[in-house]
Formats: structure tokens, C-alpha cells, sequence
């Protein structure tokens, strides 16, 4: 039998994220402090937070093949944060968030079309110039 936390996990959804946050606040009453403005401050913070980890480290390699079990745990902590954040500021600006981006995504690839010579970031951003196939840290 499948547990209830593995259904979630197999399944997760920015729709299921955004019911499972609004009932989080709503439970406890919290909707009254969730306005725009103080979720969009909480989401700064939380991106603070998630740039602490990697002050002062340099330049990390993708998979973080160095990093400790227990630091890559708490930066899917502090990704999560910012995510949850991010998908309460959206539900209480009424903005689809899984629709808002993916019309974004499209718009990205009609404006940068594959192979058109101009590149968004200087080479020195993209990993020391290197072309490579694939950008997921599982399969580079
Ligand atoms: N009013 C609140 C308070 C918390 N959260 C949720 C969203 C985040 O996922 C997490 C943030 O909780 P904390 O403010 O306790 O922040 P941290 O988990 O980062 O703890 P700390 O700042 O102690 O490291 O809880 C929320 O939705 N609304």
C-alpha cells in the first residue's frame, strides 16, 4: 500500500503546493498576515537565506558532488521556502503561477530562438565557457 506521503510526493503539483499552503494558513488563522506585500517580504528573506549557504564558497560544481548529506538537505529546505513563499504570493495576487510561467517559458523561446547568435550571459557566467549538452546536474 502506498503511504500518504508517498502519493504526495509522486504526484506533487504547483496546484497541490498552493491548496496544501492555503490550508497550512488557514488553520491557523494566519490568512490575515499573508497580504502581498508580507509574503513577498518573507519570500526576500527566505532568498537571503538560501544565498547564505553558498556565501563565501565560491564557485560550486553542479550535483554539489562535495557538499555534506546534511547541507544538501537544508538547501532543499531553503528552496522549498522560496517556493512556498513564491506560490502563496501568487494565489493571493490571484495569478496562476503553473499558467504565468509556462506562458513565460514560451515567450523566453520565441525570443531567444535555438542557434541565434546572442547569448543572455557572458561566457565566463556559464560554467568557463564549455559547451554543454545538458544544464541538469544528472546528467552533466
Ligand atoms: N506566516 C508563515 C510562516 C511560515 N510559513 C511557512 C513557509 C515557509 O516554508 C516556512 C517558513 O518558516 P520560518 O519563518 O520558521 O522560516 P525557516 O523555516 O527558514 O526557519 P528559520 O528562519 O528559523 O531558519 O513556513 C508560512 O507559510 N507562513
Amino acid at each position: 500500500m502506498v503511504s500518504e506521503v508517498g502519493e504526495e510526493e509522486e504526484g506533487v503539483t504547483l496546484e497541490f503546493l498552493r491548496k496544501k499552503m492555503a490550508d497550512f494558513a488557514k488553520e491557523r488563522d494566519w490568512c490575515q498576515y499573508h497580504s502581498p506585500r508580507n509574503l513577498l517580504l518573507a519570500l526576500v528573506g527566505e532568498v537571503g537565506e538560501l544565498s547564505e549557504i553558498f556565501q563565501w564558497k565560491g564557485e560550486v560544481a553542479k550535483g554539489l558532488p562535495d557538499w555534506k548529506e546534511e547541507e544538501k538537505v537544508h538547501l532543499g529546505e531553503e528552496l522549498s521556502d522560496v517556493l512556498l513563499y513564491l506560490i502563496q504570493l501568487s494565489d493571493v495576487c490571484g495569478i496562476n503561477l503553473g499558467q504565468a510561467a509556462l506562458r513565460k517559458a514560451r515567450l523566453n523561446a520565441v525570443k531567444y530562438p535555438v542557434g541565434l547568435d546572442k547569448e543572455p550571459l557572458s561566457k565566463s557566467n556559464v560554467g568557463g565557457g564549455g559547451h554543454e549538452s545538458d544544464c541538469n546536474a544528472h546528467h552533466s
